[in-house]
C-alpha cells in the first residue's frame, strides 16, 4: 500500500472505532467479537537498545526477526484499536508501515482518547528487535510487537536521534521541548492525573525525570500515578528515590512515607508498611485514614502468621467484589523436586496433615472474571498449545498479567519460573524464587525489563484456573448457559501436580484460593489437586488433562476406569449423553429406573469407585420420589439419596440410626459426634461442595417432614462438616453462605438450632 492509502486507512479505522464509542455511550451497536491466535513462539529482545544497531525498513525481511538491531520510527497517523493498537509508521528514510502493539499496559479495552494519549501522532519510537511479518489480511507486511519491553519512547534530547536527519520533516515534538521546567512537567502529569490517566500522567513525570532524575516532587507524583495503577514496585522505588534525594521539603518526606508504605502494603511487605504507618501517625494523629491502613496491616500479619481468617467477612466482601484484601498463608507444605513431573517440580507435606487441614491460602496473581470485559466486545482466542478455544476471560488474562509485571518488576520472575510446557527451557527446581531486596525502578518510557509473550501465553495454557467462586446465589441456581468463568493465574498453588483423587481440593471465596486436605497427608508425601472436575467422566477427564500429556493419569481413579474397559466406558458415556440437557428432568420415573440398571451394569467394581455420572441419575430418581409426597415414597427418596452419596465418594455409615456413629475406614475406626458420614476423607467430587451439601440438605428437609429430627439434624452437621472441612469456616458462615438453600428447604430455624445454640 502506498503512503496516503495508509493513512486513508487509519482514518477509516479510527473513524469507525469513534462511531462505535459514541453508539457505546448511547448504549446501542452491535456487540464486536475479535479472535486472535495465542500458543506460539514470539521474540522479545533481551538487548539493550545501545547495544543494538539501527535498521530501516528497507533492509527488513519479512517472515523475520531483527536480531541486533532496532528500528527507529515515528507515527505518522493517529492509532487505533483491534485486539491490539494499531498505528501507521515512518522510519528515517520515509519508508511506512502497519505498526500492532499487543499487550500494552492499560491498552486492553482502551478508548481513543486512552490510545492517543499514550500513542500520539508524530511519536518517537525505537523498535528492539522488530518482528516484520505477512499481515493477517492484506498484501503488505507488518510490525509486531508482542512484548511492551521492546518498545522505547525515545525523547527529543535522546542519543538515539543525534545525527539523525528524518527524510520528512518532524512536526513539533509532542512531548515537551527539552528545556521544560520541573514545573511545565508536573503540571502536564497533574492535568493527566486529574483527568484520572494514571499512565499518561507516569509518562509525563517520567519524561521530565529523564532531564532531572533527582526531581522530588515529580518521583512523588509519579510514586501516587503508580500506586494507582497498582505499580506497587515502581512506586515504592520513586517513594525511597525520592526520600533519599538531599534537601527535600518536610512536607514531600512525609508523603513519599505514606506512599512507600502504600506500595509495600500491595507488594505484601505488611510488617514494614504497619511500621511506616505508625511512624506517620505520631506526626499525624487526627489521620483517621492511617487507622484504617494500620489495621488492615494487623490483620494481614494475622492471616499470613497465623492463618486467622474471617472467612464470613471475607465471603461477604465477595459478593460485592471478586478481589479481596487478603494475605496469603502458607500452611505445612513446601515445594520439592519431582522427577517424572512436567516442570520437575511438586509439592509435598512438611508434616503429617490431617483432613481439613489449611494448607495454603492464595490471593490470585491476576483474575479476570466477565464483569471485568466489556459486554459490548468479545474477545477469544485459539490456543495453538491446548488446541482450544479461548474463553474471553482467559483471552485477557496474558495483558492483565503483562500489565502488573510491567509496573511490578519485582514480581517477574514469580511468574516466569512457573512451567511453561514442553517447548520452553525448564524452570529453576525450586521456588518461589527470591525477592530482590531493593525495588527495581520503573519508566514507562524505558521498560528495563523483558516481558516475554509467548513464555506468558504457555504459563497461562499450563497454569491458569477457572476459580468459580463461593456464591450466595439464588436456589436452585438459575443456570445462565452463557456465563464465563473467571480466568486466574495462582502462583504457589500453580506447582501443585494432579490427580483425579487428589488428597487436596481447592475452592476459592472471590479470588482468593483456599486449599484444604481431604484425606491424611503424612510428612513428606505428595499433595495433589484434581485439574478437571471429578463429576466428570473418565472420557472428559482425559480430555480435559490432554494438554498435560496426563491423558494416561496413573492416579488410582484412572486405573479403576480404565478396568472397566473402552467398551462399557463408551457405553456409559452414550447413556449419558442420552440423560444430558434436561432430558432426566422429563423422564418418567420407569424410565429413570431403566436407564439406572443399565448405568450401574457399567461399572465393574461397586464398592469404592467414584461413579459421578450414577450419582445424577439416583439424585433425579430421589426428586422424582420426594416430590410424590407419601411415606414410602419419600423413604425411596433418602435410599437414592444415600445411594448418590455412596457414588460421589462417601461412605454413609450410619443412617437413621443411633447418635452416636461409628465410621469406619481401611485403617482406622473413626468416631464422631453423629454424623452420618464417615470422616476419615472426603471425596474429590466436594470440589464445588454446594452440590453435596444441597444432597444432604434435601436429606435433612425429608427426614424433618418425617418428623425425624434426630436424622434430621445429622445431615445438616454433615453438610456443615463438608463445609467446613473444604472451605473453612463454622456454623455461622455455613448459615450465611448457603442461606438460600438452607431457605428453599425451609430449613433455616431448624438449622440454627442444629449449628447455632
Ligand atoms: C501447573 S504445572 C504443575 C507444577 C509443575 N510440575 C512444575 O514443576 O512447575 C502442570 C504441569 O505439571 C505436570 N504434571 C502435573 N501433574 C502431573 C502428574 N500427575 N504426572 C506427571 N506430570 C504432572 C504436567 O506437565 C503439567 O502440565
Amino acid at each position: 500500500m502506498s503512503h496516503r492509502e495508509l493513512i486513508e486507512k487509519a482514518a477509516y479505522h479510527r473513524r469507525s472505532q469513534k462511531e462505535q464509542e459514541h453508539e457505546r455511550r448511547q448504549s446501542k451497536g452491535k456487540v464486536l467479537s475479535r479472535m486472535t491466535i495465542t500458543g506460539f513462539k514470539k521474540h522479545c529482545s533481551l538487548t539493550p537498545v545501545e547495544l543494538l544497531k539501527p535498521t530501516s525498513l528497507s533492509r527488513m525481511l519479512v517472515r523475520k526477526v531483527h536480531h541486533g538491531h532496532y528500528l527507529l520510527c515515528r507515527t505518522i497517523t493517529l492509532a487505533w484499536r483491534l485486539t491490539a493498537v494499531q498505528t501507521i509508521i515512518e522510519d528515517i528514510e520515509g519508508a511506512v508501515c502497519d505498526l500492532s502493539i499487543y499487550n500494552f499496559p492499560t491498552m486492553f479495552d482502551a478508548t481513543t482518547k486512552d490510545i492517543d494519549n499514550i500513542f500520539p501522532k508524530g511519536l518517537i519510537l525505537a523498535i528492539r528487535e522488530p518482528t516484520f511479518k505477512p499481515a493477517a489480511q492484506g498484501p503488505d507486511p507488518l510490525i509486531r510487537i508482542d512484548s511492551p519491553s521492546d518498545i522505547i519512547f525515545v525523547e527529543p534530547n535522546s542519543d538515539l536521534l543525534r545525527g539523525i536527519t528524518w527524510k520528512s520533516p518532524l512536526p513539533i515534538p509532542k512531548p515537551l521541548a527539552t528545556n521544560s521546567t520541573i514545573e511545565s512537567y508536573r503540571a502536564e502529569g497533574n492535568r493527566y492525573f486529574k483527568d484520572s490517566q494514571w499512565l499518561p500522567a507516569a509518562f509525563a513525570y517520567s519524561r521530565g525525570l529523564e532531564i532531572y532524575p533527582d526531581a522530588a516532587v515529580l518521583l512523588l507524583n509519579r510514586a501516587e500515578a503508580y500506586l494507582r495503577l497498582q505499580f506497587f514496585s515502581a512506586a515504592l522505588a520513586d517513594a525511597r528515590r525520592a526520600v533519599a534525594a538531599s534537601n527535600i521539603e518536610l512536607s514531600l518526606r512525609d508523603k513519599a512515607l505514606f506512599r512507600e508504605a502504600r506500595a509495600e502494603y500491595g507488594l505484601g511487605y505488611f510488617e514494614a508498611a504497619k511500621e511506616k504507618f505508625l511512624r506517620w501517625h505520631e506526626t499525624h494523629p487526627q489521620d483517621k485514614d492511617v487507622e484504617g491502613w494500620i489495621n488492615r496491616s494487623q490483620r494481614r500479619l494475622e492471616e499470613m502468621q497465623f492463618a486467622r481468617y474471617d472467612w464470613i467477612g471475607m465471603f461477604k466482601e465477595s459478593q460485592r467484589e471478586l478481589r479481596l484484601d487478603v494475605a496469603d498463608y502458607i500452611g505445612p507444605i513446601q515445594v520439592t523436586q519431582l522427577d517424572g513431573r512436567g516442570g520437575g517440580r511438586g509439592v509435598v507435606a512438611t508434616k503429617d496433615i490431617s483432613v481439613g487441614e489449611l494448607l495454603l491460602v492464595s490471593k490470585a496473581f491476576v483474575c479476570v472474571s466477565e464483569s471485568d470485559l466489556s459486554s459490548k466486545e468479545t474477545r477469544m482466542s485459539v490456543d495453538m498449545l491446548s488446541s482450544t478455544l479461548n474463553t474471553p476471560t482467559q483471552s485477557a488474562t496474558v495483558s492483565r498479567i503483562v500489565q502488573k509485571i510491567y509496573g511490578n518488576p519485582a514480581f517477574h520472575d514469580f511468574v516466569f519460573h512457573l512451567y511453561a510446557g514442553p517447548d520452553y527451557d525448564p524452570p529453576p527446581c525450586s521456588y518461589p524464587p527470591i525477592l530482590p531486596e531493593d525495588p527495581i525502578p520503573a519508566s514507562p518510557l524505558r521498560p528495563n525489563l523483558t516481558i516475554d509473550a509467548g513464555r506468558l501465553e504457555a504459563i497461562c495454557t499450563y497454569n491458569c484456573f477457572e476459580p468459580v467462586p463461593l456464591l450466595c446465589q439464588d436456589f436452585p441456581p438459575d443456570h445462565d448457559v452463557n456465563a464465563v468463568n473467571p480466568t486466574a493465574l495462582y502462583l504457589l498453588p500453580s506447582l501443585l501436580n494432579h490427580s483425579c483423587g487428589s488428597n487436596a481440593l481447592w475452592t476459592c471465596i472471590g479470588d482468593v484460593m483456599i486449599i484444604r486436605a481431604i484425606a491424611p497427608i503424612s510428612a513428606g508425601t505428595e499433595v495433589t489437586l484434581p485439574y478437571t472436575s471429578t463429576m466428570s467422566s473418565f472420557a472428559e477427564r482425559r480430555q480435559k488433562l490432554q494438554k498435560h500429556m496426563l491423558s494416561e493419569c496413573d492416579c488410582w481413579l484412572c486405573e479403576e476406569n480404565r478396568k472397566d474397559g473402552e467398551e462399557v466406558l463408551r457405553l456409559r458415556d452414550s447413556l449419558v449423553s442420552q440423560l444430558m440437557g434436561g432430558r432426566l428432568r422429563a423422564m418418567p420415573l420407569t424410565r429413570l429406573k431403566e436407564f439406572e440398571k443399565q448405568l450401574e451394569s457399567t461399572y465393574s467394581t461397586k464398592s469404592l469407585s467414584l461413579r459421578p455420572e450414577l450419582s445424577l441419575l439416583h439424585t433425579a430418581i430421589a426428586e422424582r420420589l420426594s416430590s410424590t409426597g407419601t411415606v414410602n415414597a419419600i423413604q425411596g427418596a433418602l435410599r437414592q439419596y444415600i445411594k448418590a452419596l455412596a457414588c460421589l465418594g462417601f461412605s454413609v455409615v450410619s443412617d437413621g440410626q443411633a447418635s452416636t456413629r461409628m465410621s469406619s475406614s481401611k485403617s482406622k475406626t473413626h468416631m464422631t459426634k453423629a454424623l452420618p458420614i464417615a470422616t476419615d476423607r472426603i471425596p474429590a467430587t466436594a470440589q464445588l461442595p454446594q452440590h453435596i451439601i444441597t444432597i444432604m440438605l434435601r436429606m435433612a428437609q425429608q427426614y424433618l417432614s418425617l418428623g425425624d429430627q434426630h436424622n434430621s439434624a445429622g445431615w445438616i452437621q454433615a453438610a456443615q462438616w463438608v463445609s467446613k472441612t473444604v472451605v473453612g469456616g463454622d456454623g455461622q458462615f455455613f448459615m450465611i453462605v448457603y442461606s438460600h438453600i438452607l431457605e428453599h428447604f425451609d430449613l433455616q430455624s431448624f438449622a440454627r438450632k442444629v449449628l447455632l445454640v
